[in-house]
């Protein structure tokens, strides 16, 4: 099939050539031109026979709100805009809505695999009407990886983004209990080579993971992280996980506490410690740190 694709990044770079191994057609618009196949969306949509499929793979928020926008104007009755991006779920019905009222399907696509996906495949999570989910299933073939797991239909407008969102909850708390972990056998004189337990842990154990191999790579680049500052960015999954829970009244301790670590990695000092700090000092006398 032939597919219109917009974002050429680190990801939708390499999923334009895992479709293209798979024998499909993709015609690729970034707006940075060294990597885009045409120059404009107009170009791009009138490049491909319909009914058409648009994946939309472009950072969440105003980027893709914008390129939605547009393909509204562009495309035609019985077309699919996908978007592929990690938008939050509660965007999703109103894109739907938006491109419903054009005749235009929409369907969305939670995606996972980062820049292994090229090789190893992307997991795919959507959500949409299946008459939409059909016109894009030979995508979604070809970039999920091999085996009999790693793609799911896993409801209605918005799903797919909502199980998208949770997986990345569930990242951040897996990614803060091995970097616990790992601290704490640092502190430690008794265990002389933090690496090697984390690399034998890859096998037999209950906690051998895809993570925790990625956990040995980058032991094996920089055995003890010398190199990096202790800071962590958020890129929103994490944040609109811990609201839903709030919403729904469920709760979520580890999520939550690493998405706070995270808050915490950004600051010089620690603002609500020196509270603590003074709290101490004025009810035992407890000796504070001056600057
Ligand atoms: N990197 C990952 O591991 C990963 C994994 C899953 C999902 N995602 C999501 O996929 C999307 C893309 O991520 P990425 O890592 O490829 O980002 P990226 O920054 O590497 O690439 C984004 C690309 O989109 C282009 N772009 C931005 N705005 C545009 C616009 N209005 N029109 C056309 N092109 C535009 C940029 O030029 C860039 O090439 C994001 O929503 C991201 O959250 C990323
Ligand atoms: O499943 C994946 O492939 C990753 O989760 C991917 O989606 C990306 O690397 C996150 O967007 C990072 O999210 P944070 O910036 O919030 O850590």
């Amino acid at each position: 099939m032939e597919l219109g694709l917009v974002g050429l990044g680190k990801m939708g770079g390499n999923m334009r050539e895992r479709i293209r191994r798979a024998g499909h057609t993709v015609i690729g618009y970034d707006r940075n031109a060294d990597v885009a196949d045409v120059h404009s969306l107009e170009e791009l949509v009138g490049k491909l026979e319909g009914p058409r499929v648009v994946w939309v793979m472009v950072p969440a928020g105003e980027p893709t709100q914008s390129t939605i926008d547009q393909l509204a104007e562009l495309l035609a009755p019985g077309d699919v805009v996908v978007d592929g991006g990690n938008s939050r779920w509660t965007d999703d019905e109103r894109h739907a809505e938006e491109l419903a009222a054009k005749g235009i399907g929409f369907v969305d696509c939670g995606v996972s695999g980062g820049v292994w996906g090229l090789e190893n495949g992307y997991a795919l999570m959507y959500g949409g009407d299946a008459e939409h989910v059909a016109k894009v299933q030979p995508v979604f073939d070809a970039l999920k990886p091999e085996g009999d797991f790693g793609s799911v239909h896993a409801g209605k407008v918005g799903a797919g983004h909502f199980a998208k969102m949770v997986h990345n909850g569930i990242e951040y708390a897996m990614m803060q209990a091995y970097a616990e972990g790992w601290e704490l056998l640092e502190k430690v004189d008794s265990v002389t080579d933090v690496r090697e337990v984390f690399r034998s842990w890859q096998e037999g154990t209950v906690i051998r993971s895809w993570l925790l191999d990625l956990a040995v790579n980058a032991l094996d680049e920089d055995e003890h992280l010398e190199g990096l500052r202790g800071y962590a960015q958020d890129s929103g999954e994490g944040r609109w996980t811990v609201e839903a829970a709030i919403d729904n009244a469920v709760p979520l301790p580890a999520i939550t506490a690493s998405l706070f670590a995270r808050f915490a990695s950004r600051q010089e000092d620690s603002p609500q410690m020196k509270m603590i700090a003074a709290l101490r000092n004025q009810f035992g006398g407890h000796a504070v740190e001056k600057k």
